[in-house]
């Protein structure tokens, strides 16, 4: 782990703070919910139990001498934190280490029967058939008369708000933005995005996915259309290697939303195939990186992991966690420049984000006045406002 002098990392010991309310309610919260979405046995019913009470009251407990991962969590930071309440230890570390926990819990980890069971499936596959996202994929046939320049730009609205899991690409009868959104940008470098992504780009580009579901079918169809129409040559998409943050990516995820694009016929179906094709001729590769389930901030990524961000045209992160690990979970003041807390990320980097919690970088001095005298300091974790950030 990196010692990086900087802001103050956060923590969610105070009482009233939202880093707190994860910890004391929204996690208890999460636990009720994994209980009630599939019909576990008395065994994983009681570890749940247990996980409640040791994550609202008792300390971190270190992974058992057998865990398959105990050694990666050591280099993590177990050791460290062992002993210490979980909410005396970096907010970013607590919860990623819940999900790890939680994960114990259901037996996911085996060995078992219920090896590999997501137990946020449910949840991944309501939304994905929902007839709210029917309609979103019904609003790509009209699209399709659209000029290039103006579907990309659509899209790439789409995939920014589908982190709200509100798909930005629905086109109002006046244009092809998303009128409510556009002004809800609290910074946008999408025109230097725009020139990584070239007319004709034979280049790479790394895509961080963050939810599955309505988030993700949008970064599907920005991915297909970038390929499809040769403004890269290449992309990967990494995910999550295990369930995650409820809602989180996996590789069964981006199967399961491939399947719905291709059934859903129209337009949907031929962004479907084009994914298809993409995967079937390596032009579209997924990653599932033990570190996008770490910790840590990206400063502290692993040196393969850095080799394959370097190798990219660009890197672009989706979503508030990844954008909390891209500048570090920190109280940084609003107007640190983006380009000095992405100094250390090894090649061009794009933050796609609405804002869910209270860290941001990059933002200029009358925009986060203005943002404050309406609304004290709702604006950073009410997911109404979002950014598109960008360092060359
Ligand atoms: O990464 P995402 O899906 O955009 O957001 C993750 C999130 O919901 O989880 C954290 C609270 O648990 C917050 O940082 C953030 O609001």
């Amino acid at each position: 782990m990196s010692e990086t002098p900087g802001a103050p990392v956060i923590h969610a010991d105070r009482p009233g703070t939202f880093p707190h309310s994860v910890l004391a309610e929204r996690h208890p919260a999460i636990l009720r919910q994994v209980r009630d979405a599939l019909p576990y046995g008395p065994g994983q019913r009681r570890a749940l139990d247990a996980l409640l009470t040791e994550c609202t009251e008792g300390t971190v407990e270190p992974l058992p001498a057998g865990a398959h991962d105990r050694e990666r969590w050591q280099t993590w930071g177990m050791d460290t934190y062992a002993g210490r309440s979980w909410f005396d230890v970096p907010w970013l570390w607590a919860e990623s280490w819940f999900y790890r926990r939680l994960l114990d819990a259901v037996g996911y980890f085996g060995p078992g029967a219920w090896q590999g069971v997501d137990p946020f499936r449910p949840s991944k596959l309501a939304e994905l058939g929902s007839p709210a996202t029917d309609e979103e994929l019904a609003a790509l046939d009209d699209l399709a008369g659209r000029p290039e320049h103006e579907r990309a730009r659509a899209l790439l609205h789409g995939s920014l708000w589908g982190n709200r899991a509100d798909l930005g690409f629905r086109l109002s009868a006046e244009g092809a933005e998303d009128k409510a959104a556009v002004p809800a940008l609290v910074a946008d470098d999408s025109e230097r995005l725009w020139a990584l992504l070239g007319a004709s780009g034979t280049g790479t580009l790394c895509l961080v996915a963050d939810n599955a579901g309505r988030e993700l079918v949008p970064d599907l169809l920005l991915l297909a259309h970038l390929l499809a129409h040769g403004r890269i040559g290449r992309a990967v998409l990494h995910v999550k290697p295990y369930p995650y943050y409820v809602s989180d990516a996996t590789t069964a995820d981006v199967l399961d939303a491939v399947h719905r694009l291709t059934g859903a016929g129209g337009a949907a179906a031929g962004y479907g195939r084009e994914l298809r094709a993409a995967l079937t001729d390596g032009r579209l590769t997924l990653r599932a990186h033990p570190f996008s389930c770490a910790p840590l901030p990206y400063q502290d990524m692993p040196d393969d992991l850095r080799a394959d961000f370097a190798a990219a045209a660009v890197t672009v992160l989706k979503g508030d966690l990844n954008y909390r690990r891209l500048v570090g979970d920190r109280h940084w003041p609003a107007t640190t420049p983006f380009d000095e807390a992405t100094g250390y990320f090894p090649g061009p980097v794009a933050a796609l984000r609405t804002l869910k919690s209270d860290v941001v970088t990059g933002l200029d001095a009358g925009t986060e006045a203005a943002l404050t005298a309406a609304g004290g300091q709702r604006w950073r974790t009410g997911g109404t406002h979002a950014l598109i950030q960008v360092r060359t």
